[in-house]
């Protein structure tokens, strides 16, 4: 290892990959200290109407990105980031990257993706699949079915159920609607070791992607005989498509390459951190990497993860993974799919003019105003009831067929009332998932908070309201993109692990919100009929919501 004492005063740059937008930040190995960030937006943002480069449209549930976004980060947001933080790039040691997933990316042998080829740019199929395409539903449907009635024994790992968001149900939607793509492909591969390859010129699969996106489990995948049955040429995916050495996080997966020296302005041969997901990279950079503390990071969705000292099974979580989180531990994670983006829809398509008009009057978001005005209301006040499923479900019914509902509007409702019972409900979903991991007897004993939404206090006041306990927050703007910087420099040998790192560079503020008696009694009941709701229309009872999804789609295609 490098000596210790002379790191500490050295830079490491941390590169969160979001839905959006990519964040790199600098940081100081010593303590954490965010010198400089810069964003960089994607251009082609999330393509999920029609494809850029023909303009077909796309059918319902489709969301690509296009990989030379990613790369463009690195040519801008690090560079401008360096610039902020007025860094000399010779300080920087190491550069950790963290990444949305599970996001796929076709590529050939030397890491081209399979969009960038001439006889792929109008497929499709050969774009980026971001984690939110859930579009798979039919496939993951059948995954989960096969292992089922075979009694796979990884099924009980992923809660039960395996997600159309997950590599399997990816990889069978392209292998059975686009064979050429299929064939094509060397590997496919998830964007977070695609960009660490960017950077160092190899390929490692990280070990988490791989548990909680690729079930890999106990040192294998599922078996050949498994894939055979759920479609004959899907036999050999695992071994011609999927399989490849694993980096263990906090490790190093090379160094950086000319070609992304270049693009960075970094130091050639520095340490490049294994690959990553946004939000398991968060917990170190909340400090809560013991067992209990349960860190929700809460953006455009919204990932739960936590360690744990044991392994259990628990109904409908996204998946339990050893060194998942940290090496040593369970890591467990579990998940909404819609948080912040069905705010954001509801700002968009569901809000009158006058109020687009008077925020912009007043030089706030729309967000704010309506979060403004819904912070004068008792709970229960505005006689609403909301479902969060507008982007599906995935914990605990992992069911991307569910969709919204709002029940109780009247004549009288405004724009207000709908905006928090959305807050409110996706404060339910929560409340759900945390429910569901004490009763598989996984203890939840703290709530800690990271993420976009932690600027939105009365969403912060209504989640320690409904979870009944005091939320802590992280004590940075910018958690994905820290926890990256936090890998980085234990990869780049300054710390002797992810905790040690975690200590000094971490950061979290406790007791923030702490629950008000009167609304926790009035969320109880409110919640009460969201157990009936959740139940009658995500457990079988009704299944208007997968009827009304099979209506769209067809229609859509007789278009
Ligand atoms: N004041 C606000 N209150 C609630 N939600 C907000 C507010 N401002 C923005 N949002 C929502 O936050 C989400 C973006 O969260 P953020 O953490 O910045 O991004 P990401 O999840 O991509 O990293 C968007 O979906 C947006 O609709
Ligand atoms: O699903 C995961 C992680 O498992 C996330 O990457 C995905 O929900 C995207 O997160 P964001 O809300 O864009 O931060």
């Amino acid at each position: 290892m490098t000596d210790v004492l002379a790191l500490t005063d050295s830079l490491v740059v941390g590169v969160d990959f979001g839905t959006l937008s990519g964040r790199a930040v600098v940081v100081r190995v010593r303590d954490g200290a965010e010198l400089g960030s810069a964003v960089f937006e994607y251009p082609h943002a999330v393509v999920e109407e029609t494809l850029p480069s023909t303009g077909r449209t796309l059918p319902p549930d489709w969301a690509l990105q296009v990989p030379s976004d990613y790369v463009d980060v690195l040519r801008h947001a690090v560079p401008n980031a360096l610039k902020a933080a007025n860094a000399k790039p010779e300080d920087v040691i190491g550069i950790g990257t963290d990444f949305t997933a599970c996001t796929m990316i076709p590529v050939t042998a030397d890491g081209t993706p399979l969009c960038e080829l001439d006889e792929f740019r109008a497929e499709p199929h050969a774009y980026v699949k971001l984690w939110k395409h859930h579009s798979a539903q039919g496939q993951a449907d059948r995954i989960t079915d096969l292992a089922r009635n075979r009694g796979e024994k990884w099924l009980p790992r992923y809660g039960g159920l395996i997600s159309s968001e997950w590599e399997f149900a990816k990889g069978l939607q392209i292998l059975e609607e686009a064979p050429a793509v299929y064939a094509a492909m060397w590997r496919f591969v998830e964007a977070a070791d695609w960009i660490v390859w960017q950077l160092t010129g190899n390929y490692v699969r990280n070990a988490c992607t791989a548990g909680y996106k690729g079930i890999h489990q106990d040192g294998a995948y599922p078996s050949p005989d498994y894939l055979r049955e759920l479609n004959p040429a899907f036999e050999s995916f695992v071994v011609d498509k999927l399989a490849h050495p694993l980096g263990q996080l906090g490790d190093a997966a090379g160094t950086l390459s000319a070609q992304a020296a270049e693009w960075t302005g970094l130091p050639q041969g520095i340490a490049v951190a294994v690959g990553n997901v946004d939000a398991h990279v968060t917990a170190p950079a909340a400090q809560a990497v013991e067992p209990g503390q349960m860190v929700a990071i809460m953006g455009t969705s919204t990932c739960h993860v936590m360690n744990g000292a044991e392994l259990r099974e628990v109904p409908g979580m996204c998946g339990v993974v050893e060194g998942g989180i940290v090496p040593g531990l369970w890591g467990y994670e579990a998940g909404q799919s819609g948080v912040g983006d069905i705010f954001g829809w509801f700002t968009h398509h569901g809000v009158p003019p006058e109020y687009h008009e008077t925020a912009r009057e007043r030089g706030i978001s729309v967000h704010e105003l309506l979060t403004e005005l819904a912070a004068r209301q008792r709970v229960g006040e505005h006689g609403l009831l909301a479902l969060d499923w507008h982007s599906g479900n995935r914990s605990v019914l992992v069911d991307h067929e569910l969709s919204g509902l709002i029940v109780g509007q009247t004549l009288a409702t405004r724009a207000e009332d709908t905006y928090r019972a959305l807050l409110e409900a996706t404060a339910f979903g929560t409340r759900m998932i945390i429910d569901t991991f004490i009763d598989a007897g996984v203890p939840v004993t703290e709530f800690v908070v990271a993420g976009g939404l932690i600027r939105n206090p009365l969403l912060m006041q209504i989640y320690a309201d409904v979870l009944d306990m005091p939320l802590s927050v992280i004590g940075s703007a910018n958690g994905p993109a820290l926890g990256s910087a936090i890998h980085a420099a234990v990869a780049a040998g300054a710390y002797p692990d992810i905790r040690a790192a975690a200590a000094a560079m971490g950061s979290v503020e406790r007791d923030v919100y702490l629950p008000i008696p009167t609304n926790v009694s009035g969320y109880e009941e409110l919640f009460t009929d969201y157990l009936t709701l959740h139940d009658h229309f995500g457990r079988g009872a009704n299944e208007v919501m997968r009827r009304l999804k099979r209506r769209r789609r067809k229609a859509k295609e007789q278009q």
